[in-house]
């Protein structure tokens, strides 16, 4: 199996490293994507696998089966539209900016791609799921992370909210997944994939939280339906350099794609 891997972040080296070091027998590294091309170059030059071809979203859809989106959301559409045109099969972790861009579904619909949001962050998306079968009468995702993890939300700059100092937890926002995830696309992410799986982004309610008593992201999750009440809590750890990404995110990607490509697949 070719993979294409646009972004080389927290998730995306992280994921190219594992793919390195042997854990997907079976999947080569084929394209990667990333802002600027010297310093990707740079970033895989330890790596020992023979290097991937450093490519556009179009070249980079053409040189693989899988793509694996995990670039910032303002990059999504280029990197998803050439994947889906070419019929792949799209691992978007920036769940938020498909949310926001449901044409996309539309488009693999008609091209024969797929589209696979990784549970990311979070877990349990298979009850949830599941309940989503029967009815799901309401649906709560609370976000807490420490204060430097909300940086640079433009929910925030617009705002004009500075978390500097910050010495109590403060809710940043409470409202729905659509507002939610324009005003904090970093963040939201794992509020963007319960929505799909569950009631949608009208019906899924958000709290955000910026606690600067944390040192982890703390993911709590609420489903009330007719055939189970699910309470869920996530404590992750943030991914060293990248405090607004956890690292279970990365390795969530890496899980799916073992999924997709052994012979044995636990879960729905
Ligand atoms: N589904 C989930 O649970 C989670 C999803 N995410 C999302 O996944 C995506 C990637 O996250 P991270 O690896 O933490 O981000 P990051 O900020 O650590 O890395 C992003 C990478 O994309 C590259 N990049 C920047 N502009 C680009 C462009 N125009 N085209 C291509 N590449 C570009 C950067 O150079 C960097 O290598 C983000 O959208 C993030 O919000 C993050 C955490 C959890
Ligand atoms: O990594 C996390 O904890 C969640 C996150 O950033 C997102 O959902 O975008």
């Amino acid at each position: 199996m070719r993979l294409g891997l646009a972004g080389l972040g927290a998730i995306g080296l992280a994921l190219a490293r594992r793919i390195d070091a042997g854990a997907l027998p079976g999947v080569a590294l084929a394209a990667v994507l990333s802002r600027d091309a010297e310093k990707t170059r740079r970033l895989l030059s330890d790596l020992i696998m023979p290097p991937p071809v450093v490519a556009g979203p179009e070249a980079l859809a053409e040189a693989a089966d899988i793509v694996v989106e995990a670039a910032p959301a303002a990059a999504f559409r280029p990197i998803a539209e050439a994947a889906i045109a070419r019929g792949r099969l799209l691992v978007a972790c920036s769940g938020g900016a498909l949310l926001r861009q449901p044409d996309l579904v539309e488009a693999a619909r008609m091209r024969g791609a797929r589209i696979l949001v990784p549970t990311g962050a979070l877990g349990g998306l298979d009850v949830v799921r599941a309940a989503a079968e029967g009815r799901i009468d309401a649906a709560l995702i609370e976000t807490r992370k420490p204060p430097a993890a909300w940086r640079g939300a433009p929910y925030l700059e617009t705002a004009g909210v500075s978390l500097e100092g910050l010495a109590a937890p403060l809710t940043l926002f409470e409202g729905d997944v659509l507002a939610a995830a324009a005003g904090f696309p970093a963040n939201v992410n794992v509020a963007a994939a319960l929505a799909l799986a569950g009631i949608g982004p009208e019906r899924t309610r958000v709290r955000l939280v910026a606690d600067p008593a944390l040192l982890r992201n703390v993911h709590h999750v609420e489903i009330r339906s007719d055939a189970a009440h699910v309470a869920l809590t996530i404590e992750a750890m943030p991914d060293p350099d990248n405090p607004r990404t956890s690292r279970l995110t990365a390795f969530s990607v890496l899980a799916c794609l073992r999924g997709l490509s052994g012979p044995l697949r636990i879960g729905s």
